[in-house]
C-alpha cells in the first residue's frame, strides 16, 4: 500500500472511531493540503507538544468566493498522506466529499463579524465566516488539546483565537511563525500558480515588508508612512499588477492603527496580485 493511505479517514464516523483510541494529549493541524514546509513546521511543533497528532485535509468550499480558485486549488492527497506519515501523524481526516461536512440542510454558520470589514475580510467576502465555521466543526470532530495555525494567515489566527474565547472552546491555540523560501517569499500552496518568469520577482513581497521594518525601527511613526514605504517598494516591481491592500493593525486584534507606537509594534499585512496569482504576507513589527 502507498505510504500514509492507511492513516486517511474519509468520513466523520471513521475518523471519530480512530480518535477515540488516542489517549493523552492530541495536537491538531488543519490544512487544505498541497503540503509544504510551512505546514510541516506546524506538524513538527504539534509532535513536540502532544502525545498524538492528527491533521485534516479539506478544501473547504464555504471559504471560497464565487470567482475564486476552489476548482483549481492543488489537490495531492497521496503525496500529503505520505509526508504526514513520515512525520509521525497518527490519523488524517480527509472528507471524501464536501457533503460530508455540509449536508443538504446545513444552516448553522459562525460569523466573526468584526473581521469582515477590513483586510482579508473585505477582499474576500464570506471568507472568515467560512473559515470560522469549518474550524469550529473540525474542532468538534477532532477534539484536540492544542491546535496549530500559521502566522502567514494573520487575521485568520485572530479569528480563531477570538472564536475559541467567545465560544468557550476547550482548546489551546498555538501560532507558528511564517516559513519562507530562501529569497523571503512566504511558502504557500498557491505559489505553485506562479510562472517560472514570475517566481523570482515574487520576492518583492517580503522586501516590501522589510521596508516597513526599516521605517518603524522601534520608533513611533504614523501608519501612513509605513503603508507608503511598502507600496512604493511594491510599485518598483512591474509584475505586481494590483495592490489589494496594505494595512497596519494592532497585534492583539488586527484592527487598524493610526500610528505605531515605539515598543508596542504592529502587524503590517498585504495582499497583491502578480498576474492572476494572489499573494498575501505580513510582518510583525
Ligand atoms: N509559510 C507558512 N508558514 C507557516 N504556516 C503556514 C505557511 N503557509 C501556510 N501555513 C499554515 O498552514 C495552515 C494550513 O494552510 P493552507 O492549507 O491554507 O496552506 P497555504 O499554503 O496557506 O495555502 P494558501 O496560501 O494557498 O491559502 C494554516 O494555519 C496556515 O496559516
Ligand atoms: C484553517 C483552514 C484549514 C480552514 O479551512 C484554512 O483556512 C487554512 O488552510 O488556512
Ligand atoms: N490559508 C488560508 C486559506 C485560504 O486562502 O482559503
Amino acid at each position: 500500500m502507498t505510504r500514509g493511505l492507511n492513516l486517511i479517514r474519509n468520513s466523520i464516523p471513521a475518523f471519530q472511531s480512530s480518535r477515540k483510541a488516542l489517549t493523552g494529549t492530541v495536537g491538531f493541524v488543519p490544512t487544505m493540503g498541497a503540503l509544504h514546509e510551512g505546514h510541516l513546521s506546524l506538524v513538527e511543533q504539534a509532535k513536540k507538544d502532544n502525545d498524538h497528532v492528527v491533521s485534516s485535509i479539506f478544501v473547504n468550499p464555504a471559504q471560497f468566493g464565487p470567482n475564486e480558485d476552489l476548482d483549481t486549488y492543488p489537490r495531492q492527497l497521496q503525496t500529503d498522506a505520505a509526508l504526514l506519515e513520515s512525520l509521525g501523524v497518527d490519523c488524517i481526516f480527509a472528507p471524501a466529499k464536501a457533503d460530508e461536512m455540509y449536508g443538504p440542510y446545513h444552516t448553522t454558520y459562525v460569523d466573526p463579524v468584526i473581521f469582515n470589514s477590513s483586510r482579508e475580510g473585505l477582499a474576500r467576502p464570506g471568507f472568515f465566516r467560512g473559515v470560522a465555521t469549518i474550524v469550529m466543526k473540525l474542532f468538534n470532530i477532532t477534539q484536540p488539546t492544542r491546535a496549530y495555525f500559521g502566522q502567514k494567515d494573520a487575521v485568520q489566527c485572530c479569528v480563531i483565537k477570538r472564536m475559541v474565547k467567545d465560544m468557550n472552546i476547550p482548546v489551546e491555540v498555538v501560532i507558528m511563525p511564517t516559513v519562507r523560501e530562501a529569497d523571503g517569499l512566504a511558502m504557500s500552496s498557491r505559489n505553485a500558480y506562479l510562472t517560472e518568469k514570475e517566481r523570482p520577482h515574487a520576492s518583492i513581497v517580503y522586501k516590501s515588508l522589510q521596508a516597513a521594518e526599516e521605517v518603524y525601527s522601534n520608533s513611533t511613526v504614523p501608519a501612513s508612512k509605513i503603508v507608503d514605504a511598502v507600496k512604493s517598494t511594491l510599485a518598483s516591481e512591474p509584475l505586481i499588477t494590483e495592490i489589494q491592500y496594505v494595512a497596519v493593525d494592532s497585534k492583539e486584534n488586527m484592527q487598524p492603527l493610526e500610528e505605531v507606537v515605539a515598543g508596542e509594534g504592529a502587524v503590517v499585512s498585504l495582499a497583491v496580485k502578480m498576474g492572476s496569482v494572489r499573494l498575501i504576507d505580513n510582518i510583525v513589527l
